[in-house]
């Protein structure tokens, strides 16, 4: 299997590790070999190779140099195509597509998937920006072109909240889906828990790859009701608009209130809800005051979770990271296997998100 991937930040790069650390495994367990021919990045520049590209040597190029345009060329290299160039030139299967999240247009990205669809790629992304502004429209031409579209990786990355209520809790009704969804903002409450400032704690966040490009959209939680608008559309199938969903960040709570609420054996939390009535969805975005004993209260961290209200199973939470860049790039790999078992005709645990 072909790979070209759009972005080379830091999932971007966590995948290509993984690629290289669990290649022999992927052969032997699932008969998926990939192979990463291309890269295309606004800084680091872009190369195809059409023959593949070394990943040890690739990613020792890039912490050097910072480009990957340092990659030695052979006769067949090309260098210097931009993303869209990438898409519709290189002879893959897929395209990852990891560039960052824009929170009003969802672009670059929307286009990227156009494009990937219209010259018959598959695309695997963790960009919320297409699923949550054009679910519908995108999983209908990925099916038009018969290929494969996943993005796992958007809804608290590398644990599976959006393959588990349709695979494994197919056939309940779920009335309600809460959650803590953003692995920034829960770094932070939790830091703050300790007598650390938002800023202070924000800026280990971004260190450790959890944040978003322009870091608002984690405070402002711009990004959970991304998260939200997928769930609905994804789990429920009916289509809301991001910017219908009522929504708060944390940057008006400060470390006082924080404390206090501490002192009252209570914790903020900023929660979505998603619920569903008659095939009527309203969701909402916001800090909420949770008393310690509360599940989601004992959530701290980058860890993430998230509780389907079934009528069969009863209260399921499933609870994991929300960020972090090996958890994302995990997320990449799991719909990649998926993609390879839905060409061979066959499923692993269940259907894939085309
Ligand atoms: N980090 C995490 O924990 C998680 C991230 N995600 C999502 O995954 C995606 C990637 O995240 P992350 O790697 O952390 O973000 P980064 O900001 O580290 O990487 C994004 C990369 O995309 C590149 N890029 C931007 N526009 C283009 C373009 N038009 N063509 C080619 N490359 C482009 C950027 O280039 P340059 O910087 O050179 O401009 C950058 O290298 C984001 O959409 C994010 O929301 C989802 C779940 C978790
Ligand atoms: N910035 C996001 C990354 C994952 O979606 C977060 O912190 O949850």
């Amino acid at each position: 299997m072909k790979i070209a991937m759009i972005g080379f930040g830091g999932v971007g790069q966590a995948f290509a590790e993984i690629v290289e650390e669990k290649h022999q495994e992927l052969q032997q367990n699932h008969g998926l070999d990939v192979e990463i021919v291309a890269v295309s990045d606004v800084m680091k520049g872009a190369i195809y190779q059409p023959d593949g590209l070394n990943i040890t040597k690739l990613l020792e190029c890039v912490k050097r140099t910072g480009s990957v345009e340092s990659y030695p060329s052979s006769s067949q290299t090309i260098k210097g195509w931009n993303s869209l160039e990438t898409i519709e030139k290189a002879q893959v299967d897929v395209i990852i597509e990891v560039t960052y999240t824009d929170v009003k247009t969802g672009e670059p990205a929307l286009t990227h998937c156009h494009r990937a669809f219209e010259t018959g790629k598959s695309v695997i992304t963790t960009n919320k920006g297409p699923v949550a502004l054009a679910y519908q429209e995108l999983t209908e031409k990925a099916e038009k072109h018969d290929v494969f579209f996943g993005f796992e990786g958007t809804v608290m990355s590398g644990t599976p909240a959006l393959r588990l209520p349709l695979e494994t809790l197919a056939g309940n009704e779920i009335k309600e889906i809460k959650g803590i969804l953003n692995g920034t903002t829960n770094y932070i409450l939790t830091a703050m828990e300790s007598g650390m400032t938002l800023n202070q704690a924000l800026e280990k966040a971004q260190a450790l790859g959890y944040a978003e490009a322009d870091p608002t959209s984690d405070l402002e939680a711009y990004d959970v009701r991304y998260k939200a608008a997928i769930l609905s559309n994804h789990v429920y199938g009916v289509h809301l608009d991001p910017d219908e969903i009522f929504c708060a960040g944390i940057t008006g709570l400060s470390v006082e209130d924080i404390q206090e609420a501490k002192r009252d054996g209570e914790k903020w939390k900023l929660l979505a809800r998603i619920s569903q009535n008659k095939g009527k969805v309203k969701a909402t975005v916001q800090p909420e005051r949770l008393n310690q004993d509360d599940l989601l209260a004992r959530v701290s961290g980058a860890t993430n979770a998230i509780v389907y209200e079934c009528d069969l199973s009863g209260t399921i939470m499933l609870t994991g990271a929300g960020a972090g860049l090996k958890e994302t790039g995990f997320s990449l790999m799991i719909d990649l296997i998926h993609c390879h078992k839905q060409k061979q005709g066959s499923k692993i645990g269940g259907g894939s998100h085309s």
